[in-house]
């Protein structure tokens, strides 16, 4: 149904043209604007990798896209709470069927926990099968005196630190592409195959994740659960149909490198309209998000639904602005605004931004990224987060969701099923600065570092519990 888009003009010279909402729009449109963190390529190289993805299957399908829509229009309404987590950056050398599912795992607890928590539909969606490019604070790095390009993504080049491993190299495109392809098939095969069905919860637990405070807790509520599927058997309600069985299961990444996004947008032809069919869900960053810039062309175009990560930077009027251009027919679930701001700043902040979005009528789910406005550097040098500054600002997006009377639609995370060591924190086997969980002791990440599976479940439990709580429920497990 979807015919491939044809290969792609080479980047051509940029201007800083403002985007109106009702000027003519091409997959290739953002090509006549500046382009930030798109690495300059080979053009013969990048043409040819470009035709290649073309000519390459959807990743994902437009009714599945319009699927997630209606979800998120739900949710967006006030019934429904999204769950997005993943790797920062996805790899080459991490990527295995064992590090798919246990990052799937993860999500499918977290989804149960806030389900039955919450008592509302959870949507999930994985920053899988597409997370690869990383926009970076400084597009040089340099080390005893040499400069190289930064890291920027499996997709775009190598972390390892030569001239060679820097460059940039248009057909590690197509391979971040395969290794997508076959990670959809593995997140397809679990959701949809008997792995994600609810008679199975227990065996979501990881090993490692037994012996913790968060095991035990995910498993008195897997009984609960469990006591209450055995209930509805008994009562006559049929627990192996799809609702029980099977799960739906979306991706996301960030939509930085748009010669990929570009060459796999589609044309639906049940509707005319443009797909990009790289992932269900495409993200701009707060780094490429400002009007008149590439992306923020692109974007408009694409009837996915977006994600805009916001920051304390951006204002009421900036806000409205995206909504004005993304979603003109004010469409529930077509926008998502990230906020990632750090617990103090989201005080301060995003009282005047909910206010006028919900003064406008404007339509917008509200999700929490507690990662990004959170990372520093340790003493020993590694870049990391406090688990407790993450939950901070969780704390902090439900209170004030709260007083302004808005809907806290769901949170944002960089996790693995892992038991990295990466963030510090967590309520058992915390990881530490130093000693024997110290940062150093399993520290993986390409990128910025993760929660691991135990410390994303203490964050499920605590956002379980605030739902409750605006349900009017005594806690969960007392
Ligand atoms: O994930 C987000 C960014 O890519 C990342 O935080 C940038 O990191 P940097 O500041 O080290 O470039
Ligand atoms: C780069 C990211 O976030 P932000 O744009 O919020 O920094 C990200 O989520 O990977």
């Amino acid at each position: 149904l979807l015919a491939p888009q044809p290969a792609t003009k080479p980047l051509t010279a940029r201007s800083v043209l403002a985007s109106p909402v009702d000027a003519p729009w091409s997959p290739g449109s953002w090509r006549n604007y500046e382009a930030k963190q798109i690495p300059k390529y080979d053009e013969e190289k990048l043409r040819k990798a470009e035709e290649e993805l073309a000519g390459s299957a959807p990743l994902v399908f437009a009714g599945e896209v319009r699927t997630l829509m209606s979800d998120l229009g739900r949710a967006c309404k006030g019934d429904g709470f999204v769950i997005f987590g993943g790797d920062c950056a996805e790899s080459f050398d991490e990527f295995s069927v064992d590090h798919v599912r246990d990052t799937f795992r993860v999500i499918l607890q977290m989804a149960l926990i806030c389900t039955y928590g919450g008592g509302q539909p959870v949507i999930k969606i994985g920053r899988m099968a597409g997370q690869f490019a990383k926009p970076r604070s400084s597009s040089t790095e340099t080390i005893d005196g040499v400069t190289l390009p930064s890291y920027q993504g499996d997709n775009i080049n190598e972390d390892k630190f030569t001239a060679e491993a820097r460059e940039p190299n248009p057909s590690r495109m197509v391979k971040a592409y395969h290794q997508c392809a076959q990670t959809l098939n593995i997140l397809r095969a679990f959701s949809t195959g008997g792995y994600a069905d609810l008679s199975r919860l227990h065996n979501w637990n990881l090993d490692f994740v037994e012996q913790t405070q968060q095991g035990s807790q995910y498993r008195r509520l897997a009984t609960k659960v469990e006591e209450s599927l055995r209930f509805m058997r008994a009562i006559g309600v049929d627990t192996t149909t799809p609702e029980f069985t099977q799960s739906n299961f979306y991706t996301a990444h960030e939509c930085l490198l748009l010669p990929y996004e570009q060459a796999m947008t589609r044309e639906d032809s049940t509707t005319g309209r443009w797909y990009d069919c790289s992932a269900h869900l495409l993200w701009v960053g707060e780094r490429t998000r400002q009007p008149g810039l590439a992306h923020f062309e692109f974007v408009r175009g694409i009837q996915n639904p977006v994600g805009v990560k916001i920051s304390d930077k951006a204002s009421p009027d900036d806000v409205i602005e995206i909504l004005d251009t993304f979603n003109p027919k004010n469409v529930p679930g077509k926008v998502t605004l990230i906020t990632r701001m750090s617990a103090d700043k989201l005080r301060e902040h995003l009282p005047s931004v909910l206010n006028r979005v919900k003064a406008e009528g404007r339509a917008a789910l509200w999700v929490c990224d507690p990662v990004h406005g959170n990372t520093y550097t340790s003493s020993n040098g590694f870049k990391t987060r406090d688990v407790a500054a993450i939950k901070a600002e969780i704390q902090a997006f439900f209170d004030v969701h709260e007083q302004c009377g808005t809907h806290a639609g769901g949170i944002h995370l960089e996790m693995t099923g892992k038991d990295v060591t990466e963030c510090v924190g967590g309520d058992m086997n915390a990881v530490t600065v130093d000693g024997p969980r110290g940062l150093d002791t399993k520290y993986l990440t390409h990128c910025d570092p993760r929660l691991n599976s135990a410390q994303a479940l203490e964050i499920a439990f605590m956002v379980a519990e605030r739902l409750r709580g605006q349900a009017g429920l005594p806690a969960m497990l007392d």
